[in-house]
């Protein structure tokens, strides 16, 4: 199934008319060059183009008090004096003749993307639209939006479809003050933002958007505010707050549809963020997001005023929802510690609603809500001094790099006798090894047969490095043994690291580096003391590895944020025999897993587990990987053995860190 991409140039016909400071960075060309990036890159004709329409009354009322659609009604028959007039009511927004047209269109878009989305005509989608909506309340405009365009969207989606539980997410800098109020009360929708704040010192300056307004009545728990406090926050602050705030609640969530408030004003350059995070970041974002909801996904563009950034991360975020190979995030070194505060605060604020969240640490000493009582000189010094230095439109970075799709994207080694699984492709050819690491093998007690393996597993190998293959599942007698030889003789010359995640424990994995070439993440029933150290982590789960929410809990925050720091050139899955790992989560892992290495996994299987080849072909194909249905509450201990995990490791890997 395709990616849905909603554009229409009659968005584009309306702008500011007098002058307003505020309101100046919201001009057409936004969407512009966001289209035309979309169609340079080729990106455009690989999904498939739906019309816009126009929302209508009924659908707009959705969200809309009736007052406020029947006065906007009125403004394309307006003069200038009255425009000026009737904006003069609302706040930091303008309004103009045909603004009221393209709101209805921007409303439409999102629609027409659920629509698809939800009838399964395509998989995921992205509406480029102008007038932003996430500002946008019941009776007022704001904030460059007239209507709520992704708030009317899960109430369509809720009424038309039956859908029970949606997320939202909104990576725009700005706090989607209209949404939260949408659905504060509405158990069925959760609203994850984050957003610039600074202590209630920045726009829209309000003492609802800090960490502690977390929803009301049967709502309480559904609402997550992340405020930063500080500007300059990069990519290891935004992939920590998904990894240990977002996507614990998310998987426990289970939505049935994920809508995205895609504002790119959180990227590097732009004016209203001043905040440091590349373009590329949000190809993980949404890589991140795609793993939900079965791949249901629907983004509605929000702000975004660097024009450079705001192409470039719109490009990203397409070639993601498309399947492309996300790039890979160099030196991530780890949340900052203001960014710090604002995770612990969030998980805090959360603990009691979500059993995901359950052992997370008390709230910082220095409450940071209290912090927005600053002198006005103090605030005054700050801004003046921050002036130069701070990431506005002087801010360069490189281009986001290539993503370029390997001409196979799943290949396998299996024993003649197994049938190979549909949309994998077998590698028959295998050069001879080298006579030296024939004899290895041979040493290593493995057989004449297993000799012709190891060979393919080798130019598999090799394959991947090339990127003539993106990833590959092999099956071999002996899992453990398959395992050493790999991971041996790969880290002589071809790969730099290699990322090693160990499913189950049939025993001791005797080989550890301590040069780093190798990282072990090894998770299963048994703890194991000894020889523990940066690079092996052993994660034991009180009932192993069938213990689904102990597993995801594990790979949510400990797995995913360790492999970001590390950035491995290969990521190597092993699935020991008799894991019991559950079938859709071993899906979820293998598409998480891709947001590593430009995708390219090996997967380790013995031959006698060729059962869940299907299940395995299927995620490595990129097909997604179904929900997590009913997760159990997470056993005490594996909860805080994970906590106490953390925290030992945070020492050593710095995007482990949860806590000041
Ligand atoms: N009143 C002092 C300056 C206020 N600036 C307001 C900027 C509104 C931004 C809204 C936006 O970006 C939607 S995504
Ligand atoms: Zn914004």
């Amino acid at each position: 199934m395709g990616t849905a991409l909603l554009y229409d140039e009659e968005m584009t016909k309306y702008k500011l008319l007098w002058v307003d400071p505020a309101c100046k960075i919201e001009v057409p060309e936004r969407l512009i060059v966001s289209y035309e990036a979309l169609v340079r890159s080729g990106l455009s004709d690989r999904c498939i183009s739906i019309p816009a329409r126009e929302a209508s009354d009924s659908e707009i009322l959705l969200v809309h008090s009736e007052l406020y659609l029947e006065a906007v009604k009125k403004t394309p028959y307006m003069t200038l004096e009255d425009l000026k007039e009737f904006t003069l009511q609302f706040g930091d927004v303008y309004f103009h003749p045909n603004i009221y047209h393209c709101a209805k269109l921007a409303s439409g878009s999102a629609l027409q993307l659920v629509d698809s989305v939800m009838t399964g005509k395509v998989r995921n989608g992205i509406a480029l639209v102008r007038p932003p909506g996430h500002h946008s309340m019941h009776g007022a405009a704001n904030g460059f939006c007239v209507f709520n365009n992704v708030a009317i969207a899960a109430r369509y989606a809720k009424q038309k479809y039956g859908v029970k539980r949606v997320l939202i997410v909104d990576w725009d800098i700005h706090h989607g003050q209209g949404v939260q109020y949408c659905f504060e009360d509405d158990p069925s929708v959760l609203y994850f933002s984050w957003h610039r704040y600074e202590h209630q010192n920045f726009w829209p300056n309000l003492r609802e958007s800090d960490y502690d307004s977390v929803g009301k009545e049967s709502g309480t728990g559904f609402n997550i505010n992340v405020p930063w406090n500080n500007v300059g926050m990069e990519n290891s602050d935004y992939l920590s707050v998904f990894c240990h705030v977002l996507l614990p609640v998310a998987y426990e969530f289970c939505p049935d549809l994920v809508l995205v408030c895609a504002g790119f004003d959180s990227a590097i350059g732009d004016p209203e963020g001043e905040m440091c995070a590349t373009p590329d970041i949000f190809a993980h974002l949404t890589h991140l997001l795609m793993n939900l909801a079965g791949g249901k996904l629907c983004a509605v563009l929000e702000g975004g005023y660097n024009l450079t950034s705001l192409a470039q991360s719109v490009c990203q975020t397409v070639q993601t929802l498309l399947g492309d190979p996300v790039p890979q995030l160099a030196n991530l070194r780890g949340p900052c510690k203001s960014a710090i505060e604002s995770l612990q605060c969030a998980r805090s604020a959360h603990r009691r609603y979500w059993s995901f969240l359950k052992h997370a640490a008390d709230p910082p000493m220095t409450d940071i809500s209290t912090k927005h009582i600053k002198s006005a000189m103090e605030e005054e010094e700050k801004t003046e001094m921050a002036e130069e230095e701070r990431c506005t439109e002087g801010k360069v970075w490189p281009e986001p790099p290539e993503r370029l799709c390997p001409p196979v994207c799943s290949a396998s080694v299996l024993p003649d006798d197994v049938v190979c699984p549909d949309g994998l492709k077998p590698l028959s050819s295998s050069k001879d090894l080298e006579p030296l690491l024939v004899s290895k093998l041979k040493t290593a007690a493995v057989d004449g047969d297993g000799v012709t393996t190891f060979s393919r597993l080798y130019t598999l190998v090799e394959k991947l490095v090339a990127n003539e293959i993106r990833n590959g599942l092999v099956l071999v007698p002996d899992v453990a043994a398959a395992m050493m030889c790999v991971v041996q003789d790969l880290t002589s010359d071809l790969v730099k690291r290699v990322l090693v995640v160990c499913v189950g424990k049939e025993k001791e994995l005797d080989y550890v580096t301590t040069d780093g070439k190798v990282l072990v993440v090894q998770i299963s029933s048994e703890d194991s003391e000894e020889h523990r150290s940066k690079y092996y982590i052993p994660v034991c789960l009180k009932k192993g590895c069938s213990d689904t929410s102990g597993f995801i809990q594990a790979v949510l925050g400990l797995l995913l944020p360790l492999g970001y720091e590390y950035n491995p050139d290969l990521v190597l899955l092993v699935r020991m025999p008799g894991s019991g790992v559950v079938d859709s989560m071993w899906q979820q892992l293998i598409g998480l897993l891709q947001g590593f290495a430009k995708g390219h996994t090996l997967v380790l299987m013995q031959v006698n587990e060729k059962a869940c080849m299907g299940s395995t072909a299927s995620a490595l194909l990129g097909h997604p990987a179904p929900p997590l249905q009913d997760l159990q509450t997470p056993f005490p201990e594996d909860g805080d053995a994970l906590e106490r995990l953390r925290e030992r490791l945070q020492a050593d890997w710095k995007m482990l860190q949860t806590t000041s």
